[in-house]
């Protein structure tokens, strides 16, 4: 076990629901309440990977075959992403003391107690020279917990100081939330979460069905749309949304038939009306109403989802940047601190975050050589 106090230079990798690539974030962190972030950069995967991942999804048995085969590549894309960032940062492996490796999500069915992430860590370990930890969901699950959302112990860690109760909404493929309690004097918030709804996925498999592209830039074609208030009725009838927190999802949770018949305008508004509206339903489900919701991932860059969230929530809705926080490295920096955190065993996730009985420490440590 590393030494108890003291910032650490760590590496933190995610390589999210909606497929687009790794993101690798380098900073320092304590794994408790002191962040720095250093560096960031995004490797996006070529069509051709994407789509070998892609057949990947839902499928738990790793062992042998072509899921073997895409994890070992996904491995030395993420050391390659790795190495590229260290480049950038001017930074050597030496200096890094752990990387923090969150894999790709293949299968997540928690109540099963099944969640499978890809991603060989000692391979990792090997490839770079760096100590690495992984398989950050499956202690949490075996317990009982959801597995998920892992990230709001760092957006904890991250608010200190800023208006509570405050709400951080994570839309990357799937969306997910953290609310965080008023500060107590020395002692630590209280966390709720869970994931939402969907997030940019299905809005991004309508986009690709109809040959507009892998997104939709800005939310542009949803803007040129309007909402089916039937169509997102029948979608907001999903039990999901009725169930409380803590509670989580794997990427193709929803079935998008509902919109299947609208034209490309009207289904981009209505799967975007939808995201806005499974996160507006989380509401009554946490403690207190949130004073300001802050959002990080890739959704945030979509006007249209943002616009509609404001008038859905009814309080400022505002992209995580505007507090100094990076929006798009957010996830990647949570899993180099959690990594931390996993070598001072502390835990990872909470009973309120994901269901789990106790506070749960986690991850599966891979030293080099
Ligand atoms: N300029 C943009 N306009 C609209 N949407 C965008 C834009 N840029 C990115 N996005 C959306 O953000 C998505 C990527 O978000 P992000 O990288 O946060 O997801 P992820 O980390 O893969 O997913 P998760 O958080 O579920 O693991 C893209 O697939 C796209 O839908
Ligand atoms: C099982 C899994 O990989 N879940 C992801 C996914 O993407 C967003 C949402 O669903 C969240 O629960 C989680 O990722 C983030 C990083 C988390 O664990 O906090």
């Amino acid at each position: 076990m590393e030494a108890k106090e003291g910032l650490r230079t760590v590496v933190g990798l995610m390589s999210g629901t909606s497929m687009d690539g790794i993101d690798a974030a380098l900073l320092r962190t304590d794994g408790r309440d002191r962040v720095e972030a250093l560096d960031f950069l995004t490797i996006p995967y070529d069509d051709g990977f994407r789509t070998r991942l892609r057949g990947c999804l839902g499928k738990s048995d790793v062992s042998g075959g072509p899921v073997a085969e895409v994890e070992r590549d996904l491995t030395d894309a993420h050391a390659d992403a790795v190495r590229r960032l260290l480049d950038k940062a001017g930074v050597a492996a030496a200096e890094v003391e752990l990387i923090g490796f969150h894999g790709h999500t293949i299968h997540h069915e928690p109540d099963r107690r099944l969640t499978c992430q890809i991603g060989d860590g000692a391979r990792l370990a090997a490839a770079t020279g760096i100590a690495v930890v992984n398989d950050l969901r499956s202690a949490d699950v075996a317990a009982g917990g959801q597995g998920a959302p892992l990230v709001p112990l760092f957006h904890r860690a991250l608010a200190h100081g800023l208006p509570r109760p405050l709400a951080v909404l994570n839309i990357g493929g799937v969306a997910n939330v953290s609310w965080i309690g008023p500060e107590p004097v020395g002692g630590e918030a209280e966390v709720v979460a869970c994931d939402t709804g969907p997030g940019n996925a299905l809005i991004d498999d309508w986009m690709l069905r109809h040959g507009l592209g892998r997104f939709d830039a800005g939310g542009a074609l949803a803007a040129a749309g309007r909402v089916d208030d039937a169509a997102l009725a029948a979608l907001m009838a999903h039990p999901y949304f009725g169930r409380p927190a803590p509670k989580s999802l794997d990427r193709d949770a929803f079935d998008p038939a509902p919109v299947a018949g609208l034209s490309p305008q009207d289904g981009a508004a209505t799967l975007t009306a939808f995201t806005a509206a499974s996160v507006a339903s989380v509401v009554p489900h946490l403690p207190a109403s949130p004073v300001h919701w802050l959002v990080c991932g890739g959704g945030r860059h979509n006007a249209t989802l943002m616009a509609m969230l404001a008038d859905r929530l009814g309080v400022p809705v505002l992209p995580a940047d505007t507090v100094g926080w990076d929006g798009d490295a957010l996830e990647a920096q949570a899993f180099g601190y959690l990594a931390v955190r996993s070598r001072l065993g502390l835990p990872l996730s909470l009973p309120a975050t994901t269901g789990v009985p106790v506070p749960m420490p986690g991850g599966v440590f891979h030293p080099v050589g």
